[in-house]
């Protein structure tokens, strides 16, 4: 699957660089501005009370109900107590409620936020269900309604006003959460066999506490302004305690005496509010420039791992030599898109296996149910073995992939997690499967950093993913792979991401460890030449079939399928004429929804005859000879080369097509 990439808010930068960046942020007019006001409010928050705090409350009947004057900047109220200094007073209590219900909104919304990633899929969604009712109440009226449940007074209120924003900050966590759960390096830790609290601790938390923060310092506006309001109702702050609320609305009587003392307490609102979307502001600041320069990994969502309704097993179908085996693979999803069909294969130890198809032939699907990542909401159906275990009835057995597979990913920026070091998430491999302590696991991690050709690899395995180069990403990469002893490696095309010199260093990176450590290999690649490069048999996939199955040694010589051919043809070589357009194969696979009668590639076949559009062929033995299989009525045999109209001179072109040979016997 290639790693699609869309762009959202979800942090992919380490912390420091966020740091680094909000520090950059506060440089600017609107951060300088945002960080004076935050540093006057909360110097007036602590000296306030404290300078003013007898001025505040004493009492003065000679002075009642006065008016701005110079003793009095802002007027005094009905007990003749100074109104400039009350309202400097109350700063402290209306932050400290404000700032405590927000407090509570967001521990709530991380908690109910983050309860889908961490429990099971059914009680993950009645979570998300709840969220979702929730959501849809008006905020307001849930305020009120928690304020008279909770009780009138300060207590109850910060309590209504947090609760209240519970629901929405949960949502968007949950959001940002799925976004980053369907991130490669989250699949990465899964294979590991990393627990659920796990990830979510040391992978989901650190990528997206960026934009929690931003929306924390919102809902704090929200809050204080909530807050202001429900004490100007009289269901907040009570007497003889006072915030700004409480100020507004002992001041609202007066105001056509004193409008001071109305206006004071609710342009501090107003401005406290201003300090909060200010700083807001310097986040998103910092968070806009990086998401307009970052891309993170589209949305997928939790692993399905189903075993109903597989296809029946039969004896003839288990591999005893195979190390993974699939067999009658199909892989669906809602709206009846079947995107894998009836695909068997298996790779044996130690060998090597391509698996090449046009973009949405269903290569990595296949892959990922072998590696039990099919994302949800995909259906499974068929057997999934690898080393005698049946993944799909026993899912418990996928945890046991950890230490014997390895994956590596299309893209080397995705599959790392941006927020840890690169010694630390190797050692997580050995830390989880062989026990080893925090120290020994990170000396390993260097010993495989080293393995793997990185240069300096102590001073690299403290550094995080954006500190390396793409080709040293994936070579950590695969470097994390090498933790445990994987048995298979499945690689998603691999080398797609790099630059071609980059490209074969990772090449032989792949072929050197399959040396050292025997490990069989399912490379996925849209490029024959790589595959007839590093494979020992290559799988043609189209439209979610296998079509032919060949060893590379007869791949440019012999393939029989005109699909696999025309591949073949479409390869610029060094003496493709560069004034012509390069081949490509005419029309468009069928989506995976599409009723297809007879054979998927007739479409655009030149060769295809009614047989083909109305029978499904399937895998057969081909005339080639022993691991050479074909799904065609009219298969071509010869050199190979590029596919061309020969319709009518078909049966002397081709040899002996399967009709024939099915007459002859
Ligand atoms: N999560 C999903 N939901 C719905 N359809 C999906 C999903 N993932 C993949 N598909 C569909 O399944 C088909 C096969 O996808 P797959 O990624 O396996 O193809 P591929 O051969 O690996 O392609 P590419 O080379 O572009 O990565 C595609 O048509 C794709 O649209």
């Amino acid at each position: 699957m290639a790693a699609t990439t869309v762009r959202g808010v979800v942090s992919a930068e380490p912390p420091e660089s966020f740091a680094r960046r909000l520090r950059q942020s506060l440089r600017t007019p609107i951060g300088a501005a945002a960080l004076a006001a935050a540093l006057l409010l909360a110097a007036l928050a602590v000296a306030g009370p404290v300078v003013f705090g007898d001025q505040a409350s004493k009492i003065d009947t000679s002075a009642m109900n006065q008016g701005v004057s110079g003793a009095h900047l802002l007027g005094t109220d009905s007990l003749g107590r100074d109104i400039a200094a009350r309202v400097i007073v109350a700063t402290r209590l209306t932050l400290r409620l404000g700032l405590s219900a927000t407090a509570i909104g967001l521990v709530g919304g991380l908690l109910l936020g983050l309860a889908p990633s961490v429990l099971g899929r059914r009680a993950g969604r009645a979570v998300t269900g709840v969220v979702g009712v929730l959501v849809a109440f008006p905020g307001l009226l849930f305020v009120l309604f928690l304020a008279t449940i909770f009780g009138i007074g300060s207590t109850g209120a910060v309590l209504a006003i947090g609760l209240a924003l519970v629901p929405t900050l949960a949502r968007l966590i949950q959001n940002l959460a799925t976004s980053v759960a369907g991130s490669d390096y989250v699949a990465t830790a899964r294979i590991l066999g990393v627990g659920r609290f796990r990830i979510v601790v040391r992978h989901v938390l650190p990528n997206i506490v960026e934009p929690v923060v931003l929306f924390a310092a919102q809902a704090a506006t929200g809050s204080l302004i909530a807050f202001a309001g429900l004490s100007f109702l009289g269901l907040g702050v009570q007497s003889p305690d006072y915030d700004w609320g409480r100020l507004l609305n002992e001041g609202l009587s007066r105001i056509y005496v004193n409008p001071a003392s109305a206006l004071a307490p609710g342009v501090a609102v107003v401005l406290a509010g201003l300090v909060f979307a200010l700083l807001g502001e310097a986040v998103a600041q910092t968070g806009g420039r990086r998401t307009a320069a970052r891309a993170v990994p589209a949305a997928r969502t939790p692993v399905a791992m189903n075993a109903d309704g597989g296809l029946a097993q039969t004896p003839a179908d288990v591999d005893g030599d195979a190390l993974a085996q699939l067999t009658h693979l199909r892989v669906s999803f809602p709206g009846g898109r079947t995107a894998v069909r009836d695909v068997s294969l298996s790779v044996a130890a130690g060998e090597a296996v391509g698996l090449v198809g046009e973009s949405g032939s269903g290569k990595s699907l296949t892959a990922l149910a072998l590696a039990h990542l099919v994302p949800y909401p995909g259906h499974v159906q068929g057997v999934v073995r690898f080393d005698g275990h049946d993944l799909l009835a026993d899912p418990r057995s996928g945890r046991r992939l950890g230490a014997e597979l390895a994956m590596v990913f299309q893209d080397p920026m995705t599959s790392l997690n941006p927020a840890l070091r690169v010694g630390r998430q190797l050692a997580e491999v050995s830390e989880v499967h062989l026990g080893q302590s925090r120290k020994a696991a990170l000396a390993r991690a260097v010993d495989r950093l080293a393995a793997v050709g990185i240069p300096d690899p102590e001073r690299r395995a403290r550094q995080r993913p954006h500190e390396y180069s793409g080709g040293m990403r994936q070579r950590a990469f695969i470097g994390m792979g090498l933790m445990a002893e994987p048995r298979l490696i499945i690689a998603d095309e691999p080398t797609t991401a790099l630059d071609v010199t980059v490209q074969k260093q990772v090449l032989e990176l792949l072929g050197r460890v399959r040396a050292d450590s025997g490990a069989a290999l399912l490379l996925i690649s849209h490029d024959l030449g790589v595959v007839a490069e590093v494979c020992d048999r290559v799988l043609v996939m189209y439209a979610g079939r296998v079509v032919e199955e060949l060893p590379v040694s007869r791949l440019f010589q012999g393939a029989a399928h005109p699909y696999t051919r025309a591949l073949i043809g479409a390869i610029p070589t060094m003496t493709t004429d560069l004034d012509r357009e390069l081949a490509t194969i005419p029309g468009r696979p069928p989506e995976p929804g599409e009723e297809i009668s007879g054979c998927a590639f007739a479409t655009r076949c030149a060769f295809a005859r009614d047989r083909c559009r109305g029978e499904l062929p399937v895998l057969a033995p081909a005339a080639g000879g022993a691991g050479h299989r074909v799904a065609c009525w009219y298969p071509r045999a010869g050199d190979g080369g590029t596919v061309t109209d020969d319709t009518d001179t078909d049966d002397t072109d081709t040899g002996i097509t399967r009709a024939e040979s099915e007459a002859v016997a």
